[in-house]
């Protein structure tokens, strides 16, 4: 890196000078690994996490949980193994101040647990979290008896979360939200209703819902912690149950955090493998391989070594309209997919991306067009058309602090030389070592 880059924050992609022949070991699943620590923190016993990310946001979630008084040991040999040590008495702590960062399975999880506590908890994120939606869920937790109060805009951070008295936790209780902002709202719900001591049913009233995996994946999650969530009509019931994970739980790589590498395959060509690949899996990433052959990538899976193997010649077919709700959080990933194919893309149902780290619609078409592509956005979308690889020139792209838009990035400076992302450390959200992966992933050549 030069002194200016180094100077500006500014890394240069890495250009791929030929077909990738790689394999990536990715970190463990953000969504898994913050609902393990959420649902371990509401039991009894220790349970020790095995194959935990360690990024920003599980840093954040780990923090927050401390300051609730739950112990989170990290094994000496190991980062990637905690022990999670629910406070002796079940209850949490109050009179605290809870720092959100940018994540939103801390700003929307950690407020839910806050009912449990035993004095008010503040809670408070980065700048650029204040933009987040969080007025469906803060609603919800005054449905159950909390009140809010609003240190800043009404709806956002920072706001402080005034538990219910105890009497109001042993009813039975129905809330309606309007979700459409974010699964995350019902998701931080649910893991919460699952130590309630009574049946709460929680309605979403919205016309559309985003990330449906999501919430499946909370409530395979509570129903592994010995509870039960259901679902019918548009509405969850959690009923009484003690939660408590098994004792030990081993978390699934970050299927959507393999996006990137595996779509490099795509657009560089060769082939770019990730071990560790479930059979079956509750992340939305599981959608991933189909999207990657709807691009026109060739993706097997070995069932026996559990290896997903992506092979791409660097031509990527257009996909028409492209229906990305249940699977919003890779469109950054498919979009640069798109930027780079041979016919247009649409993609639908992902108007919540306004509300992610930055908007991401707006986001993803000004870099699109900066570097020489052309999309635009649609009422719930974006539409992405195909131009010419001679058209696109290097120029300086933005992250907004998005760790998807650093990553999207990374992805055009594949085959568009001297791509500079500025803030590539932004990726450290849920990625702790993103450049060292990736430029291992471009170095590694075949002879
Ligand atoms: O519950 C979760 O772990 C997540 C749910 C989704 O949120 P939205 O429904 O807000 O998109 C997803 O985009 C986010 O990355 C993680
Ligand atoms: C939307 C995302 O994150 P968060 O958990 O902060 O909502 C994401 O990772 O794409």
């Amino acid at each position: 890196m030069t002194e200016l880059t180094t100077r500006e924050n500014l890394w240069e992609a890495p250009l791929a000078c030929g077909p990738l022949d790689a394999t990536i070991e990715v970190p463990g699943s953000k969504s898994l690994s913050n609902r393990y620590l959420v649902l371990a923190a509401l039991g009894s016993n220790p349970v020790r996490l095995e194959g935990l990310l360690r990024s920003r946001d599980t840093e954040l979630m780990m923090t927050a949980l401390e300051q609730l008084g739950v112990i989170c040991e990290t094994d000496t040999s190991d980062e990637t193994v905690v022990t999670v040590v629910p406070p002796r008495a079940g209850e949490f702590r109050g009179n605290i101040r809870v720092f959100c960062g940018l994540a939103g399975t801390v700003m929307r999880f950690v407020p839910a647990l806050a009912l449990y506590a035993d004095g008010p908890v503040y809670f408070d994120g980065d700048n650029q979290a204040y933009k987040r939606p969080m007025k469906p869920l803060l609603d919800g937790l005054e449905q159950l008896g909390a009140k809010i109060t609003y240190e800043g805009i009404k709806g956002h951070l920072p706001f402080t979360v005034i538990p219910p008295t105890d009497y109001q936790l042993h009813e039975d209780k129905h809330i309606s939200i309007d979700s459409s902002a974010s699964s995350q709202f019902i998701s931080g719900l649910l893991l919460a209703s699952a130590r309630w001591d009574g049946e709460i049913t929680v309605t979403h009233t919205g016309k559309t819902l985003p990330s449906m995996p999501h919430i499946r994946m909370t409530m395979t999650d509570i129903a592994t912690a010995g509870g039960k969530a259901t679902y019918k009509h548009k509405t969850w019931s959690v009923p009484t149950h003690t939660v408590q994970l098994p004792s030990n739980i081993v978390i699934e790589p970050d299927l959507s955090n393999a996006a990137p590498f595996l779509g490099a395959a795509l657009i560089a060509g060769g082939t770019v493998r990730v071990p560790r690949w479930p059979s079956s899996s509750t992340q939305p990433g599981a959608l991933l391989p189909g999207y990657l052959r709807d691009f026109g990538g060739d993706v097997t899976f070995d069932e026996d070594t559990h290896v997903l193997s992506v092979t791409g010649n660097g031509s990527i077919e257009g996909l028409g309209t492209y229906d990305l709700s249940p699977a919003g959080e890779i469109a950054p990933s498919l979009a640069a997919l798109a930027a780079l194919a041979r016919e247009d893309s649409t993609f639908t149902g992902i108007a919540h991306l306004r509300g992610h780290e930055t908007d991401r619609l707006a986001a993803l078409t000004t870099e699109i067009n900066r570097f020489g592509g052309r999309a635009e956005q649609t009422m719930d979308g974006l539409t992405i058309h195909a131009v010419s690889r001679d058209n696109l020139h290097g120029e300086v792209m933005e992250s907004y602090a998005d760790h998807r838009m650093a990553t999207f990035a990374a992805m055009i400076g594949l085959v568009v030389p001297h791509t500079c992302i500025r803030h590539i450390e932004t990726t450290k959200k849920t990625i702790p070592d993103f450049v060292g992966m990736w430029t291992t992933m471009v170095g590694h050549k075949n002879d």
